[in-house]
């Protein structure tokens, strides 16, 4: 049955940009029905031509700027916004603060939650390059081979060389890489055909350290010239400690292999957080904006209110960076995360750091939360950093039984935070702070913060 809509396809229309949605995309509304045009901003009068229609919504395509808003940043390199490298990369910077935390009291006031209290996003001085990671995939492009990133939605490489908010050293690194795989004529990965060598290059440097590790992710075991490849490499790059070659031939999306080779240096590069040292191996997760993420644990740490007394749980601990930098401010830290190779990594920095306090199980933290429940484990201080799901409900469930006077709630999905808050309200909790924003990703439309939940 064809479905009735205020639009159809190549209708031109001109209006006002009233919204900006979680994407960064503008809205201008025809009878209520959005319209979602990327590139536009709130305040905006635009032409737009209509390119999708659905049953509750359509997208747009600006076709002429009739009036701009004063929050504008005019991108000469339209690259960045096509790619999702930075889809807020035309918003000015303190608009972007403002509209992260905006994202969250939008979504308080849905749930009748207005009485809690959001401060301004906590920002960067310089909201650029903070990157200390890079994956880029590589492609043939007219016979040449190529390094980018992909237009949103689409495998589509689009070459870059400068990749805005990553490290410079590190896009620095990646030219040396592919003008390496050039000069040996490397074939790179076809998508299509599931044939060819290298997939994509993947880049980590230590913010303090400025050690770099170069990762050649490969789809065949060998790689021709790999010899005089990683000799160039380890002669031109800046701080090269380890060069390491991660084979994945599965035809897949995943990005990395199980497996690991060092074709040159060390199998690990080292860096730190609040002043603990951290062993990062090629498969490791680790926070990608180390400044920001000091400020984030500095500001989870300080709402926790320790004096070195108290037991707290890290759920969803990764390789254990909020639990051991809790450790010198407790008693006891018990971290549970799901994958077992990062709580390996969270021992053996346990252990590299001295930190003797701080316990690790593997193991499914909502499950592992009621196991502690019934074995009697009473915290002081919850701290939960989930993925974006946000919470298990048994784990909320389990923390009503355990009654730890404090949970301090990291998120990095605003929707599910406050699904989460409803559900801690339920046991007896209430947020007791402004919920403070963190901006761990200027230029995109992540939004990053920390609440405070206590026992009524
Ligand atoms: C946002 S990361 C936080 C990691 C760590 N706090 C950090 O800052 O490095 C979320 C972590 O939760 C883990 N995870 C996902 N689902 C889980 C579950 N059900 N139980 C325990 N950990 C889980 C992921 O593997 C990931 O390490």
């Amino acid at each position: 049955m064809k479905v009735k809509t205020p639009v159809y396809k190549n209708d031109h229309i001109t209006s006002k940009v009233v919204d900006l949605t979680y994407q960064g995309n503008g809205v201008i509304k025809v009878e209520h029905y959005p319209i979602f045009v990327p590139n536009t901003l709130p305040g905006e009068e635009v032409e737009i031509v209509v390119t999708k229609v659905t049953r509750n919504f359509a997208w747009g395509k600006m076709v002429k700027l009739i009036s701009k808003s004063p929050d504008r940043v005019e991108m000469k390199d339209q690259r960045y916004l096509q790619t999702g490298i930075a889809p807020l990369g035309n918003l000015k910077y303190p608009a972007q603060l403002k509209f992260k935390r905006h994202q969250i009291q939008e979504l308080l006031e849905k749930a009748h939650l207005d009485d809690i209290q959001v401060a301004p996003t906590m920002g960067m001085e310089h909201p650029y390059e903070y990157r200390n990671k890079a994956q880029v995939p590589v492609k043939l492009i007219k016979g040449q081979l190529q390094t980018g990133f992909y237009k949103r939605g689409s495998h589509d490489l689009v070459p870059i060389e400068n990749f805005l908010i990553q490290d410079p050293v590190i896009d620095q690194t990646i030219k040396i890489v592919r003008d390496q795989l050039r000069q040996y004529h490397i074939q790179p990965y076809d998508e299509q055909t599931g044939r060819g060598c290298i997939r994509t290059v993947m880049v980590r440097r230590g913010y303090y350290s400025h050690e770099v590790m170069v990762v050649l992710i490969s789809n065949t075991k060998k790689i021709p010239h790999v010899e005089e490849i990683t000799k160039e490499i380890s002669a031109k790059v800046p701080g090269i400690k380890s060069i390491v070659q991660n084979i994945n031939s599965k035809r897949t999306n995943k990005l990395l292999g199980d497996v690991n080779h060092t074709l040159w240096g060390q199998d690990t590069i080292n860096d730190q957080l609040l002043g603990i040292n951290f062993t990062i191996s090629p498969l490791s997760f680790y926070q990608v904006n180390p400044q920001q993420t000091e400020r984030l644990y500095e500001t989870a740490i300080q709402n926790a209110g320790l004096d070195g007394t108290q037991t707290v749980i890290d759920a969803y601990c990764g390789i254990g960076t909020i639990s051991l930098a809790v450790a010198k401010h407790a008693k006891k830290v018990y971290g549970v995360e799901i994958v077992p190779a990062a709580i390996e990594d969270a021992k053996m920095n346990a252990k590299n750091n001295g930190i003797a306090n701080a316990e690790f199980v593997v193991g499914k933290a909502e499950e592992q939360m009621a196991k502690w429940q019934e074995e009697g484990l009473k915290p002081d201080v919850l701290i939960v950093d989930p993925p974006r799901k946000g919470l298990g409900e048994e784990l909320i469930e389990a923390t009503g039984k355990m009654k730890p006077e404090k949970v301090i709630y990291v998120s990095c999905n605003p929707a599910t935070l406050v699904r989460d808050i409803q559900r801690f309200m339920d046991q007896g909790y209430h947020v007791t702070k402004p919920i403070q924003p963190v901006d761990q990703f200027p230029q995109t439309t992540h939004v990053e913060s920390v609440t405070v939940l206590e026992r009524a």
